[in-house]
């Protein structure tokens, strides 16, 4: 099937990043969250990334133009009623995600695809409460999406041959690369790299090193872009967190369990960049060490 119009539930930093992506890629793409103020947030936030790529030449201003007409915004599930592929990437909670999926059923069309950019939940779960399970996927993107050139192409237990095909094709389209994983819990980038997350944030819990030893030992040690606790706060804490507690409950191994300084620091609502505080403090010019 032809894949041209793509809905995205969720504008936060996962959503207006795959927004960006399809737009530039010249999909007309409608986008919805339950926040307005997300929503305007986001196209800001698109066009202001964009511009950096037109001012690095690897954009023109006009392929900026034409991708910023493309993206459409609304607070009604219903409008995405015409797409051809709906991907979800609101919070990562099953309930949340269970519910957009049930609100989305009635208005859309009969070969339509729901995908899920979720980071760790089951797919074959998400989809078997809905009408087409052949027709569901997992569409799990990277953060930064604009930069990263991976997309993991999880496949529920029903998810038919023409369905993952016309994904694979949608990531080529994108500039990207796909790898596929299996259906468990986290799948592959996630199952491997949120138990070092964890880890870091254990050495921390256990005095074992400071916020800035940490990660400039990842950093300056093992030739990692960002630290691990750097990049927890890029990712959002709440998403590691819930990360890690389904990874902890998936697989029922206590090498999972998720450090109890990651809960508190989600439960104090400091997630990190977006709340302007996590392991760092991101209020000031530069960011602070908090511990
Ligand atoms: C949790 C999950 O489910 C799965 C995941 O996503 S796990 C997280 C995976 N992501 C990572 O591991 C990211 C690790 N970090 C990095 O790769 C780098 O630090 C980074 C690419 C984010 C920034 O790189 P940097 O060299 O420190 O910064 P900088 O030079 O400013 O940026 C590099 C490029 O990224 C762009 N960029 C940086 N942050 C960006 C953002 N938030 N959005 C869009 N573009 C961004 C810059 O414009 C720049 O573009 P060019 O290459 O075209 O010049
Ligand atoms: N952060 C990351 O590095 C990555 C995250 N992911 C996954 O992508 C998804 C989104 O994560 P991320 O963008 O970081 O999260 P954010 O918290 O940045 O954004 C989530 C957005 O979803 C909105 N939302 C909540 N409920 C609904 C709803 N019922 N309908 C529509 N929108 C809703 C939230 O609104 P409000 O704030 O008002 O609640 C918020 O704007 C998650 O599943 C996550 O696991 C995947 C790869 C990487």
């Amino acid at each position: 099937m032809t894949i041209q119009k793509i809905g995205v539930v969720g504008a936060g930093q996962m959503g207006n990043g795959i927004a960006h992506v399809c737009a530039l890629a010249g999909y007309d793409v409608v986008m919805n969250d339950v926040s307005a103020d997300a929503m305007a947030a986001a196209l800001a936030l698109i066009g202001k990334n964009i511009d950096r790529q037109v001012s690095k030449g690897t954009v023109t201003a006009e392929d900026k133009d034409a991708a910023m007409a493309r993206i459409s915004t609304t607070a009604e599930l219903s409008e995405l009623g015409t797409c051809d592929l709906i991907i979800e990437a609101a919070t990562e909670k099953e309930t949340i995600k269970q519910q957009i999926f049930d609100a989305l059923l009635p208005h859309i069309k009969e070969n339509t695809i729901l995908a899920s950019n979720t980071s760790s939940i089951s797919i074959t779960r998400l989809a078997s409460r809905t009408d087409r399970p052949e027709k569901f996927i997992g569409f799990h993107f990277m953060n930064p999406v604009p930069i990263m050139q991976l997309v993991e192409l999880i496949r529920g237990i029903a998810t038919d041959d023409e369905t993952f095909h016309a994904c694979q094709e949608v990531v080529e389209r994108l500039g990207k690369t796909s790898a596929t994983s299996e259906d468990f819990p986290a799948f592959i980038v996630n199952r491997i790299l949120m138990p070092m997350i964890n880890e870091a944030v254990y050495a921390l819990y256990e005095g074992v090193g400071s916020v800035s030893s940490i990660d400039t030992s990842m950093k300056l040690g093992a030739n990692h872009p960002m630290g691990p606790l750097e990049l927890a706060d890029f990712i959002g804490l709440d998403t590691c967190l819930a990360i890690m507690n389904v990874l902890h409950d998936g697989l029922a191994d206590t090498k999972y369990r998720p450090c109890p300084l990651l809960t508190k620091y989600v439960e104090a609502g400091w997630l990190g960049r977006k709340t302007k505080r996590g392991f760092y403090d991101y209020r000031g010019e530069t960011p602070v060490p908090t511990r």
